[in-house]
């Protein structure tokens, strides 16, 4: 039985480029570390800066103000007879590298650059660092003079090394280097490594919190010991929310979790007092196979001479969040950052009272609720930041609705061709979650601009029910909708004025990954917006959300919503109901979407591969070619619209098939729209298995 030792792992809420806020928050991780009795604090990736610097990472200010923060971590108290890994850039050789900077009392122990980088999703690590190619090689690194200064040393080790202390050996993994299959974790784990650690900036993605887990249990599990993950949480100046999750796992069982959501800047949920087992002693390997680490020696010890009383953790269940919990927490927890770090003092929404925009105002009134909870528990930064946020120094928030009531103002904005039904419900559940619920027409305002174009021209465009053509009826369509957005930033201006009350409001929009992905909307109407909570999320799962909303917060009004029919609402209603649908409009279901978008980007499908893949999916609903129309109809819908994306508002990502265009799906948006080479191939091939099949029924809800 080896000793325990005592480790911390943090998750913090670190903003790009904000240095000496996410100093407080290193700090305030390494303070709570040392008074738990921790050794060794491990911080997220690239910590000292925030992981989403982006192109200021060509800056050498960048550089000069992580050095700056590393000096005054290095001179602080607070950072005394602790093992302290924090992340920064760190230039070597005229080449800038994504290091962990590992040190102990002044002096620092180890440059770690991270050896395998992050380009995969929404991770562009190439652009900015190189990787680091020589394993298990370590050169001098020579300090700048200001940190010379602090710490004595000219030089210190610089490379793929690990730290040797008086008690046990520790070495460092960089988030990605663990969802590699040539991991470092590996080797160290052979050579006898007994303390991985992993710094990590690893954004949220609906589902993707048991893969993490599964890793980490993993890595552990083979050949033993512990492994500490620390990650940034919040978000950080972008569309991603990285979700926390700091947590241990020893000998492949986790025994400390952090939380995946909250509002606290700092989360340190984690420390453990274990003994490690090994698996695998290095004397199992062949001789030729052995490379031994670096090791750099520490004279300092993560365990206590007399640790017999200290109790050893046990194996915990990680407690996953279902999906609905995800969408309920993450874009809440996101929002909230964006709002308090915006300067703003709360958001507007258009609320139509159908399924998207109603799930936007969910996640709001989820975000009070979380901030509620946080000052019942006693959390003394989102009490400040709330009271700075509506702008009263005394206010304590109890009550989500009535907190709903001072950040949130909805608007339904009713034209001739809306429905007393959609009012209603969109009245109902402004009601229900407390919102500032404004009513308005905006048929005058529709007319005056009718008007305007009837006086230039001399015509006059009609609907189709009134005779009018397609051209004429999507025009029509379009103003109403482009309108509502003129009337959502106006509101959003001045509403607060108009009450007397200080700041301006956020425009929230609520197009969802589906309708994205086909274009289903008008450019610059109220998807146009500030930013977009479900931007990245599917009809499919807002539907289970909502479901889960009525439940959770007995918002009565969800069910008549879900159970409405999508319809856009912008044509003439027939005998005072709706006479359009978007399944219909879009020739095909939220259900098809969902399978078409995930073979579009995840299987990485073209036209024809899709259409091969779809008739085996579809088999029993649709015949081959039933299944080549609608796979044409879709590209064309797609390359058709695909340029509306360039405009889209900045969505929360959710999804990994996701259709956000410049950062996550870069494709052009000038298509040729008859894709004749790749329709032909469709038309071949079903000319070749027609004849073949059977008649097959119209409906295809896979
Ligand atoms: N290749 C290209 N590159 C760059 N821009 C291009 C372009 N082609 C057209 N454009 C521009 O885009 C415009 C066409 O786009 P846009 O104005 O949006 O118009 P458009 O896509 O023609 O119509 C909007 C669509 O969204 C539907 N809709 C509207 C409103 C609400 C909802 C709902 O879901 O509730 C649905 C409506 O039924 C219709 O199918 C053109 O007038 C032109 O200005
Ligand atoms: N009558 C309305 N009042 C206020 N806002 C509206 C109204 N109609 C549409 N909007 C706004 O415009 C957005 C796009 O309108 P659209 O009709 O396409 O709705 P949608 O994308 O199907 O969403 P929803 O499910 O919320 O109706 C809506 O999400 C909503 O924010
Ligand atoms: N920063 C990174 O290296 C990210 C790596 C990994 N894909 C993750 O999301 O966790």
């Amino acid at each position: 039985m080896g000793r325990k030792v005592t480790v911390a792992t943090c998750a913090l809420n670190q903003w790009a480029l904000d240095f000496d806020g996410n100093l407080h928050r290193i700090l305030k991780s390494i303070e709570v570390a040392t008074c738990r009795g921790a050794r060794y604090r491990l911080g997220p990736e690239l910590d000292i800066c925030g992981y989403g610097c982006g192109d200021h990472f060509y800056e050498s200010d960048t550089l000069l103000h992580c050095f700056q923060v590393l000096k005054e971590l290095l001179e602080s108290p607070v950072t005394q007879d602790i093992i302290c890994d924090v992340g920064m850039p760190v230039m070597h050789h005229n080449v800038r590298y994504n290091c962990r900077v590992i040190f102990l009392n002044k002096k620092i122990l180890l440059i770690r650059p991270k050896m395998l980088l992050a380009s995969h999703g929404n991770n562009r690590e190439f652009r900015w660092f190189s990787p680091w190619n020589k394993p298990r090689h370590v050169e001098e690194y020579s300090l700048p003079r200001m940190i010379q200064d602090v710490t004595g040393q000219q030089t210190v080790p610089f490379g793929d090394g690990v730290l040797s202390t008086k008690d046990t050996c520790i070495g460092s993994e960089i988030c990605a280097e663990l969802w590699n299959p040539r991991s470092p974790h590996i080797d160290m784990g052979l050579d006898g490594v007994e303390i991985i650690t992993n710094s990590s900036a690893s954004y949220h993605e609906l589902r993707k919190a048991d893969q993490r887990v599964n890793l980490i249990k993993s890595a552990t599990g083979k050949s033993g010991g512990i492994y500490m993950f620390a990650n940034q949480k919040g978000c950080d100046g972008d569309r991603l929310y990285y979700d926390g999750c700091a947590m241990i796992a020893v000998n492949g069982d986790i025994v400390a979790q952090g939380a995946q959501f909250s509002l606290e800047d700092v989360v340190i949920p984690v420390q453990v007092s274990s003994s490690k087992k090994f698996f695998f002693p290095n004397n199992s390997l062949q001789e030729s196979e052995y490379r031994p680490c670096h090791r750099v020696k520490v004279d300092f010890s993560l365990s206590e001479n007399q640790d017999v009383y200290f109790p050893s953790h046990e194996p915990i269940e990680w407690r996953f969040h279902s999906v609905e919990e995800e969408i309920s927490l993450g874009p809440a927890c996101w929002l909230w950052d964006y709002l308090r770090r915006s300067g703003q003092a709360g958001f507007m929404l258009p609320l139509s009272g159908g399924i998207d925009s109603s799930s936007t105002a969910c996640i709001v009134y989820s975000m009070c609720d979380q901030i509620c909870q946080a000052v019942r528990n006693g959390s003394t930064q989102v009490l400040q930041d709330v009271r700075c946020v509506v702008g009263n120094a005394t206010y304590t928030p109890k009550d989500p609705r009535e907190l709903c009531g001072r950040l949130f103002t909805t608007c339904y904005m009713a034209s001739e061709n809306s429905s007393q039904d959609t009012c209603k419900r969109a009245k109902d559940l402004a009601a229900q979650i407390g919102s500032t619920h404004i009513n308005l027409n905006i048929d005058m305002a529709v007319k005056a601009i009718l008007g305007i174009f009837s006086l230039v021209t001399g015509k006059l465009p009609q609907f189709r029910a009134n005779g009018g053509s397609t051209r004429e009826n999507l025009a029509l369509q379009n103003v109403q909708a482009r309108v509502r957005m003129i009337l959502a930033y106006l509101f959003a201006q001045l509403s607060l004025w108009a009450q007397g009350r200080p700041g301006g409001l956020l425009v929230l929009g609520s197009a969802n990954v589906d309708e994205s992905l086909t274009g289903y909307f008008t450019k610059y109407d109220c998807s146009s917006a500030d930013i977009n909570p479900i931007g990245g999320i599917s009809k499919t799962d807002l539907k289970h959300f909502l479901q889960y909303c009525a439940d959770i917060f007995k918002l009565t009004a969800l069910p008549s919503i879900l159970a409405a029919p999508p319809t856009a609402e912008l044509e003439p209603l027939r005998d005072g109901h709706i006479s359009q649908t978007d399944e219909s409009d879009m020739g095909m279901t939220y259900a098809e979407l969902s399978v078409i978008g995930r073979l579009r980007k995840l299987s990485k499908c073209g036209p024809y591969s899709m259409f091969c893949k779809l008739i085996h999916i579809w088999r029993e609903v649709c015949s081959p070619i039933q299944v080549a129309m609608k796979v044409k109809h879709f590209f064309r819908m797609y390359s058709v619209n695909r340029h509306k994306m360039t405009t889209m508002t900045p969505a929360y990502h959710a999804e990994n098939y996701s259709p956000d265009d410049n950062r996550f799906d870069l494709r052009p948006f000038l298509y040729n729209t008859l894709w004749n080479r790749q329709f032909r191939c469709i038309d071949e091939q079903v000319s070749q298995m027609e004849p073949k099949n059977e008649q097959h029924g119209q409906d295809m809800n896979s």
